[in-house]
């Protein structure tokens, strides 16, 4: 089962992996002309509906594969409007391929004759509202023909997420009534609640497309334009004490990885030299040179205005430090990224909060958790683990596992001059920053992302000579959708 919004991160990514879109497409027309020939035999009368969608561009292939049918493709609206490159291309190589092809410009010209088989391919995915004509008078049509209706991807008019009317149930526009359904790739969630039979096509997109994180899942940053100050995210870094290094990475790395505004909670001792790493940061020192129980209402008062806390950079070990951490989270409610010192806490303390646990995999044998050197065997127990102890679990390696104890996601990005010490930091502060936008799974997948990107591209300059302030200016860019 893959929801809607999912699929087209899949498909993005099975672009970066090289099998484009147009080669999908060239699968899922095939697939359709399979449908149609399980329907009817050969000298069959088809009528391929087509929207200026790729949902149309599907049908357009289907045609060229229906050579021994009587063919008939409607492109509804003129070919100029298509919409994409891929259906223009298929568009245009049916006239090469001598397929009989007519333009309908509104409902009035819309007559169906009697055809034996009637392929929907005017919307898919992409649409919005209710039917717009002329595809409202197609369906209508459609439903009132003999013909068996094979659906392309999802019927004209239903919400494949929901099964829906994409008009609204008391909206009397009519979706298409289909017999049959060849839906791509994999079940859609509102497939199953229609009267048709449904055939998931297998179109070629690669396991690894599901498995990876890849620019797709960058589609999730998708930011409004309009947004304010503040909308974008804040975020508390609560870190510092024995090392001034970390609490400066996390909070620089959130600030370019989106949040507006980034604060940083840290000893008075090294608050100093916390706001001389960066004018952008609003730091407050607290009493001491160590994080310790004392300051657990100052700390949660501070984490109350924001939205995510990045809780444990350059903590140290010390029994104070690890007081400070369960107390904190025993009376947190919010969402926080825990890294490094404070990790070892997460699994004794009971917390409303939501939290997004980094651990390297050293660190997660000190949570109680269990490693293994097979890929799949380690995502398994990392889901497991994540089950268990009810959060998110980001477990970094040379490949890292990603799982909210549901889905698992592994990512493959990052170098082995990562290695190096902080770079840990910028992720636990680039998932905080994520984490405000995003829900913890996907914040976790995308921030492991970014933040190997980020490294990649500071290895092909310094090579294993990398340092981790070397990342978090580097993350603007591999946010970036390619
Ligand atoms: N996901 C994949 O891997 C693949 C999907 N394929 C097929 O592509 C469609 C989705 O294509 P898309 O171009 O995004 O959207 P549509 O074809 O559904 O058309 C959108 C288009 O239609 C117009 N429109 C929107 N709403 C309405 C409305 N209510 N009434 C009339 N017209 C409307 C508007 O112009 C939109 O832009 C997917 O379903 C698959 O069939 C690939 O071919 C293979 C890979
Ligand atoms: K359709």
């Amino acid at each position: 089962m893959i929801p809607t919004e999912r699929m087209a991160a899949v498909d993005a990514n099975a672009a970066a992996l090289g099998v484009p879109r147009k080669q999908l497409m060239e699968s899922s027309g095939n697939a359709v002309a399979r449908e149609v020939r399980a329907v009817a035999g050969p000298g069959a009368e088809v009528a391929l509906l087509c929207g200026r969608g790729n949902n149309g561009g599907d049908a357009f292939v289907a045609a060229r594969f229906l050579s021994a049918y009587d063919v008939t493709v409607s492109l509804l609206g003129r070919p100029e409007s298509i919409r994409s490159d891929i259906a223009r291309e298929n568009w245009d190589a049916l006239g090469a391929a001598e397929v009989p092809t007519e333009t309908v410009a509104d409902s009035a010209a819309l007559s169906l004759g009697e055809p034996d088989v009637i392929v929907d391919a005017m919307l898919g995915t992409g649409v919005t509202g209710a039917l717009r004509e002329p595809e409202r008078t197609a369906a209508r049509l459609a439903n009132e023909s003999d013909a068996t209706v094979v659906a392309v991807d999802v019927p004209s008019g239903v919400d494949a997420d929901t099964g829906e009317p994409t008009g609204g149930e008391t909206d009397a526009a009519p979706r298409v009534e289909a017999d049959r359904v060849v839906t791509f790739h994999d079940e859609k969630p509102g497939l199953g609640a229609l009267d048709a039979a449904v055939t998931v096509a297998d179109i070629g997109i690669p396991p690894a497309a599901e498995r990876y994180t890849g620019p797709g899942d960058l589609l999730a940053l998708g930011r409004d334009p309009e947004s304010h100050k503040g909308e974008n995210g804040e975020v508390l870094v609560v870190g510092g004490g024995p090392y001034t290094g970390a609490p400066s990475l996390s909070a620089r790395a959130a600030l370019r990885a989106g949040a507006d505004l980034v604060r940083v909670a840290c000893p008075e001792t090294v608050a100093r030299e916390v706001q001389g790493y960066s004018a952008d940061l609003i730091v407050r020192g607290l009493p001491g040179d160590r994080f310790v129980p004392a300051h657990v209402d100052r700390v949660s008062e501070l984490a109350a205005g924001n939205d995510v806390v990045v809780l444990g950079p350059g903590l140290g070990d010390d029994e104070g430090a690890r007081e400070f951490v369960r107390e904190f989270l025993a009376g947190y409610e919010g969402r926080a990224v825990v890294d490094a010192d404070a990790l070892r806490a997460v699994p004794d303390v009971d917390t409303d909060a939501e939290l997004i646990c980094t651990p390297h995999r050293g660190e997660l044998v000190g949570m109680g958790g269990e490693t293994a050197s097979d890929p799949d065997e380690r995502a398994g127990l990392v889901r497991s683990f994540a089950d268990e102890i009810g959060h998110t679990l980001l477990v970094k390696g040379a490949v890292d596992v990603v799982s909210d104890g549901d889905a698992v996601r592994l990512n493959r990005t990052g170098d082995p001059g990562m290695t190096v010490g902080g770079t840990g930091d910028v992720l636990a502060g680039a998932v905080g920053a994520l984490a405000a936008a995003l829900d913890p799974f996907r914040a976790a997948a995308v921030g492991a992302y970014v933040n190997g990107r980020a490294g990649d591209a500071a290895a092909s300059e310094s090579g294993n000579g990398l340092v981790a302030t070397d990342l978090p200016d580097r993350l603007p860019e591999a946010m970036r959708d390619e």
